[in-house]
């Protein structure tokens, strides 16, 4: 099944590249055998049906999980095999079928391990190729191969680049730098699979700005972010490095507190709460005095993590109704 946590999707995706390129290459193998079996190379046909149809049989066997660095590894091995027996009896015009090879590495490995795998196949080619080849064609061929290696190491790099660029893009909240919404689900995922399995606690603090709509009304919009960005600022330097803060809403923030029980978390709240409240938030041509409610909410039993939140989104709206610029537990009133 498809996942749908941002680092899910990225998995699910660089799971998908590796086995449609085995399947790709399996396909080519099989019908690389027909001419085989046409101009009566009998051996060199069923060796290239034995190839297709192991790579189509790991695809089908990895078709729904991904396949394994070994079984990758295996498969660069067994194509290195059958490019440099190719080269053995066919020479020269074998020569063609090494550069798939070094291309099909950079799909099924990424960064520093394809461009490693790509060395490697380069190396044990170029060396079948000075044993086999004439001198003349075994240094083009190397010299081809070379050419191939850095344009590809070039390529891999600059996706994966590109790829961890995208990732930020995804899950930062462009305003004030924090994760945003599309985060959440991963990191509480993963506070909930520590809490079942290592029985390690963690509590969430959903809090939100106090009737920031009339801070917009009266300086403008432009204004509300400044003293949004300040917000998140002053909520960085309250917390611990290791805890989370998200922008999950207009002025609406989630903090994720790991290895935190519930006495501790209402201490942070009420930590926030004072670090906002204690001196006003300084716009360029104007000054605010801000103030938040919170719910607290520790991490319990078998709570899936939106149970988890909404225990503590009732918890704030509790705190809005009896007043706000308080931390509000459960349903108990802290504040
Ligand atoms: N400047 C700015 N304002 C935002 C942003 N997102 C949401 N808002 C504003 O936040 C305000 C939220 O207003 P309400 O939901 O009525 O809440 P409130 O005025 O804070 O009142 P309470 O939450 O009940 O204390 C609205 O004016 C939104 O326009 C944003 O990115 N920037």
């Amino acid at each position: 099944m498809a996942r749908t946590t941002v680092n899910g999707m990225m998995d699910d995706f660089q799971g998908v590249m590796p086995r449609n390129m085995v399947i790709a290459v399996g396909i080519a193998s099989l019908l690389l055998a027909v001419p085989g079996f046409w101009t009566g190379h009998l051996r060199q046909a069923i060796v290239f049906v034995v190839v297709g149809a192991v790579l189509l049989v790991l695809a089908a066997l990895y078709w729904r999980r991904p396949m394994p660095e070994s079984c990758r590894f295996s498969i660069v091995l067994l194509l290195s095999a059958l490019v440099i027996s190719l080269l053995q009896y066919h020479g020269t015009l074998a020569v063609y079928w090494v550069f798939p090879l070094l291309a099909i590495s950079y799909f099924l490995f990424k960064g520093w391990v394809a461009i490693a795998v790509a060395s490697v196949a380069t190396l044990v080619v170029s060396i079948a190729g000075f044993l086999v080849l004439p001198l003349e064609h075994a240094w083009r061929m190397m010299a081809a191969l070379l050419i191939i290696l850095v344009l590809g190491s070039v390529f891999t790099t600059t996706i994966g680049r590109l790829q961890q660029l995208l990732h930020r893009l995804v899950v930062t909240d462009t305003l004030t730098g924090l994760q945003n919404r599309h985060q959440v689900n991963d990191v509480l995922s993963r506070l909930i699979h520590n809490f079942r399995r290592y029985q390690r606690p963690a509590s969430l603090i959903l809090l939100d700005i106090d009737h920031f709509k009339q801070v917009n009304d009266t300086h403008g919009h432009l204004y509300g972010d400044q003293m949004l960005k300040q917000l998140a600022t002053r909520l960085q330097a309250t917390l611990r490095v290791n805890d989370h803060v998200f922008r999950v809403g207009g002025e609406e923030f989630l903090v994720a507190l790991p290895e935190t029980a519930f006495a501790e978390a209402l201490t942070v709240a009420e930590k926030i709460r004072l670090a906002v409240a204690e001196r006003p938030f300084e716009g360029k041509d104007a000054t605010s005095q801000l103030t938040v409610s919170l719910g607290v909410a520790q991490l319990r039993g078998e709570q899936s993590w939106s149970e988890w939140i909404s225990v503590a989104d009732l918890a704030l709206l509790e705190a809005k109704r009896k007043g706000r610029n308080q931390v509000v537990k459960g349903r108990a009133i802290v504040q």
